[in-house]
Order: structure tokens, then sequence, then C-alpha cells
């Protein structure tokens, strides 16, 4: 018979801890960061990665600002050996950062290990046994005791292979493995006496790095395990406690992130949260959320399309396109309601002289990590009237009055409705071009070939030639303005009753600030209202062209 899931799993044992001060705490300074990338994420992919696959790796770990790398398992294979190897004797390691290699508590492997760190300046010894009953009684078949002297023989052992290399400024790491669903005061017990056998000092630090192997409870249980740690140990001098989250219930980052608030100090994990199952803890977007804090997280990921890329092609594993920061969509808008408000915020922000970041809907500004603001905003049929009008904006300089925002997000919609997909910039910009005959090309547009003006007697007459498909026209009207004057033309020559209702017009975008752009819209018993748009370094002719332009739907019959 097939057990309910429900009833399937027992919940992990929570602490009892009522004096956890974490929850009243904000995060105010970045972690030291560890990147696992080339050990516990390089340990999970189908192809572990070669030598230039590593080196490269290690070489962006460096440029992003890491300064504790875990570089391999060098007992496990001789491509990771030889990694290590690669790194001391070719002087790769920069001064300020300090390797890291991992073991089991096996004397052959501990020796293989510490051999292949032979010359280095400086290395933490990482070494870990399971704790937790489940791996006590199921892996291990050892009770408390036999656990605790694993721990105890294997630091003994690094111990005394350090002293032999004095050379090398030795760091001890010890994790307990599966610290989250082992009983606290055993996690502290064995810890204790790793601390005992190390006798941590200035010279020779040690570091407690506490994971969640696996992801088995709520990350306030993560928290108060580590701040319940933290006060009950003996004394933590020379002793730095790092947490090592893993993924399995989604919860990585918000359990790293309390781990810090309870007194964590280091955070292991690798980029964009590779690793084992559902990965590590993800530090890109770790680092990431502590600017929205307000906090400089020590780390640099200002060019962030080059780290996926790199990550990417180094793991043969995509970045999902909505991953926090550095997925291709992270920061892009199609619906029209967020749509609307980021163009408000960009508006808004350009209006005043605060530099505090304040967009809707954009926790972090995309240029601090070297993307652009053209992603930002893109159209389709869930797309509202700021949608198109920020891409012509943005592209082309164009401020669309909210009227013609409105009717050109109209023609929009019925065209992605009709085509059930995104609408490219360059089609949305020819739509608005065809629709308001912003086309000097087309034969299918009347142009204003030239004009004259003069004024007297507190009126403007208006003298214009007008080519429409090989036919010519010369007007002539007067009016209290050179529009009117030209609808008067219009009216007299084609007898088009026209009247203005909206105009707008402003100067084009930067480079191009000698050209005007002119938007009106048209009314009239004979068509429902239109408008035209045009564009000139004469801005009387701008105007004059974008009336006419507005009168398409009259003048198809002219
Ligand atoms: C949670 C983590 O990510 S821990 C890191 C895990 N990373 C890796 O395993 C990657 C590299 N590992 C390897 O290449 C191999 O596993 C090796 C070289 C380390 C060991 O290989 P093998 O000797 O073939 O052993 P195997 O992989 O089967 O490991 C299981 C054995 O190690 C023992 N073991 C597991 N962890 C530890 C430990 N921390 N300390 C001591 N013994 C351990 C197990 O009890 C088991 O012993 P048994 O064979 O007597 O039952
Ligand atoms: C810290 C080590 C032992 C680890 O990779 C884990 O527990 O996930």
């Amino acid at each position: 018979m097939l057990t309910q899931p429900s009833i399937k799993y027992h919940p992990a044992q929570i602490i009892d801890f009522p004096a956890r001060t974490w929850p009243s705490k904000q995060l105010k300074a970045p972690p030291r960061w560890c990147s696992t990338d080339l050990r516990d994420g390089n340990q999970a992919l189908a192809n572990p990665m070669d030598h230039a696959k590593k080196m490269a790796f290690f070489k962006h770990l460096i440029e992003c600002g890491f300064k504790e790398i875990e570089i391999a398992f060098p007992a496990a294979s001789q491509t990771d050996f030889d990694f290590v190897r690669l790194l001391i004797e070719g002087d790769y390691i920069p001064g300020d950062v300090t390797i890291q290699v991992m073991t089991q508590s096996r004397v052959d492997l501990i020796e293989r290990t510490i051999q292949s760190l032979v010359g280095a300046k400086k290395a933490i010894v990482h070494i870990y046994n399971a704790t937790a009953p489940v791996f006590r009684e199921v892996v291990f078949c050892q009770d408390k005791a036999a656990t605790l002297e694993l721990a105890v023989q294997g630091v003994k052992h690094i111990r005394q292979l350090c002293e032999q290399n004095p050379d090398t400024q030795w760091t001890l790491q010890y994790s307990p493995e599966t610290f989250c669903f082992t009983e606290p005061d055993f996690a502290l017990e064995v810890c204790e006496a790793v601390k005992k056998t190390w006798q941590p000092s200035q010279e020779r630090p040690m570091i407690l790095n506490l994971p969640t192997t696996v992801e088995v409870n709520t990350p306030n249980v993560f928290a108060d395990q580590i701040e319940y740690f933290m006060t009950s140990f003996s004394s933590l001098e020379h002793i730095t406690i790092s947490v090592h989250p893993h993924n399995d219930r989604g919860t990585g980052v918000a359990t790293a992130e309390m781990a810090i608030l309870a007194g964590a100090q280091r955070v292991e994990g690798c980029l964009f949260g590779n690793g084992e199952r559902t990965g590590n803890v993800d530090l890109v977007t770790l680092a990431m959320n502590l600017y929205s804090q307000g906090v400089h997280p020590n780390l640099n990921f200002s060019d962030i399309r080059r780290t996926v890329e790199l990550v990417e092609e180094c793991n043969e594993l995509p970045v999902h396109p909505r991953h926090p920061y550095a997925g291709s969509l992270a920061f892009t808008a199609f619906s029209g309601s967020h749509q609307d408000a980021i163009k408000k915020g960009f508006a808004a922000q350009k209006s005043t002289s605060s530099t505090v970041w304040q967009i809707p809907y954009l926790p972090l500004d995309p240029k601090d990590i070297g993307c652009t603001y053209e992603e930002v905003i893109r159209v389709n049929s869930q797309s509202g009237k700021s949608g198109a009008a920020w891409l012509l904006q943005e592209n082309h300089g164009l401020f669309l009055p909210r009227k013609l925002q409105i009717d050109f997000s109209k023609k929009v919609k019925n065209h992605t409705d009709q085509t059930g997909h995104e609408m490219p910039l360059a089609d949305v910009w020819r739509l608005f071009r065809e629709s308001y005959r912003l086309n000097p090309d087309d034969k299918g547009q009347m142009t204003l070939m030239d004009y004259r003006s003069h004024s007297s007697n507190g009126l403007q007459e208006i003298r214009a030639t007008l080519r429409y498909q090989e036919k010519t026209w010369q007007l002539v009207g007067e009016g209290k303005g050179l529009l009117s004057a030209m609808l008067d033309a219009l009216r007299k020559r084609f007898n088009w009753q026209i009247n203005i209702s909206d105009f707008h017009e402003h100067t084009l975008g930067q480079q191009t600030k000698s050209k005007a752009v002119s938007y009106v819209q048209i009314e009239s018993d004979q068509v429902t209202p239109s408008f035209g748009v045009a564009i000139d370094e004469d801005s009387t002719k701008a105007s004059l062209q974008a009336l006419i332009n507005a009168c398409h739907p009259l003048y198809k019959e002219a």
C-alpha cells in the first residue's frame, strides 16, 4: 500500500531557543565570502571542469573580489590534485587570496590533500564528517563517541602534517556535515573537541563551517541553531563561524541571510546557486541583496553578463532567465501597469537631484551590474500605452503626448493580439511611422514641398505647395497663426472641415538637437479624430507637415 506523502515525512526537530536576538537585527555588513564553485559546484556537474575551465573560473572569481576560494577536493581525482599543484607552482594565487581544499577524515586522503598543498603560502584545510543521527546510524554505523573521534583523529592528523610544513600559514576548517539536523548539543560537543585538538591561535586560526547539507527546515530554525551554537560555544577567539547553506527547499538565500543576522561571519556558496541537487546558496543573489540594504557586498558583479557567460560555459548549465539580478529577464517588464510605473519612476528620478534609487518594480539599477535600460520594457499584448511610448522615447527620443500614447497603444494591441507574439522595437517603430505618416519616402504621403508666409494686420497668410502621388497643388490661406492659416488653405482647396484638437512639439534627443518633432490631432465630422507626426529641422515645417499627416484619412480621396 502507498503511504500518503503527508504522513510519510517527519518534520526535523526544532530548537527551543526563546533567548534568540536575531529577528530584530539588520544586515549591516557583508560576510566573508568563500566560493566553493570549484569544489562543491564542480562535484555536482555531469562533466567536472578540466584545468582550462577551472583556471578561467578561478581567475574570474578573483576579478569578482573573492579572497577565499575552495579550489578542489585534491584526493578525489588526479585532475583536482594537479590543479592545486598548477595554481601553486604557476604562482597563480594572489597574495591576498587564500585557497581552500577539502578532505574526508581518512588518513590516506588527508595525506594526499596536504601533499597537494606543498609550497602554498596560505591554505585552509577543510575536513568534514557527518554528525546527524541518520548518518551515524545508516552511513557510518557509529555511535556518538565514534563520530566525535573520527573528527578528532582527522584533525590531529592534519595538525601533525601542518606542523611538518611550517612554511605555509595553515587554517583549519571543520564542518560537522549535516549540522542542521544534528542534535545541537552534540554538534557543539564535536566542535569543542575539534577546537581542543587544533588549539586555534592567531597564527593558526580555525573556521567552524556549519552547513545545511540538506535543507530540512525553515530558515528561522537554522538562524536559531546558529545563534544557539555561537552563544553556547566556550570561546570563539581565533574562530570564524561560517555557514554553508544548500537550497533543497528553495530557501538557501534566506537561510544565509538569517544566519548572518544570527551572527555568522562567513558564507560559503556558488555563483548562481550551482551545487549538489538544487544547489548551494547563490552568492550573486546574496551579494546583490546587500546593495538594496545599503551595504556594499565587497564583491564586484559590475559585468554580470560576462559572469553569466563564463559560469554557463564552465558548468555547462544555463542561468535561468528569471534568475534574480542575473537572468536575462530579471529587469524586464512586459505588463502594462508595471511599465507605466517604471516609466513614471524614471521620469521622477530625472527630475530630482536625489541619488537614491526609487524606481517602482526595479529593486536594483540595472546599470550597477553592467546592464542597460533597453531591456527594461518589452512590448506584447499584456502591455499598455506606456510600453510602446517608452520604446519610442528611449530609442527615438519621442515623448508622445498622452492622447497619442492611447491611440498608438490600441494599434499595438491590435497587432500583438493578432500575432500573439512580442513586438520588437523595429516593428513598433515601423507601425508608428506607418500609422502617423512619419515617413518622408512614403509615396502614400502628402508632402509639404515648400511654404511661404507673411503677416499683416494680425493675420498670417500662407502659400504652400503640396504633392501627393504625382499631383501638385498650390494652396493659399490665412489665420491667426500659421497652423490656422494652413487649416484655412486646406478647407479652401480640398473642402476639409477640420479643427486641431491636440498639438505638441519638442526638440529631439541629444544627437539630433537641431530637429523638432510635432504631434497634431485633428477633429472633423468627415473622419474619426486622427494623429499626424512629423520631424524636421524647421520646427514650423514639422508642425505643418504633422497637420497634413493627421489628415491622411481625408487625402486618400484628394
Ligand atoms: C556534503 C559534501 O558535499 S561532502 C563532499 C563530497 N564530495 C565528494 O565526495 C567528491 C569527491 N569524492 C570522491 O572522489 C570519493 O568519494 C573519495 C575519493 C573521497 C572517496 O572514495 P571511496 O574511497 O571510493 O569512498 P566512497 O566515495 O564510496 O565514500 C564512502 C566511504 O567514505 C566514508 N566517508 C564518507 N564521508 C567520510 C568522512 N567525512 N570521513 C571519513 N569517512 C567518510 C563512508 O563511510 C564510506 O566508507 P565505507 O566505504 O567504509 O562504507
Ligand atoms: C560543508 C560540507 C561538508 C558540505 O559540502 C555540506 O555539508 O554540504
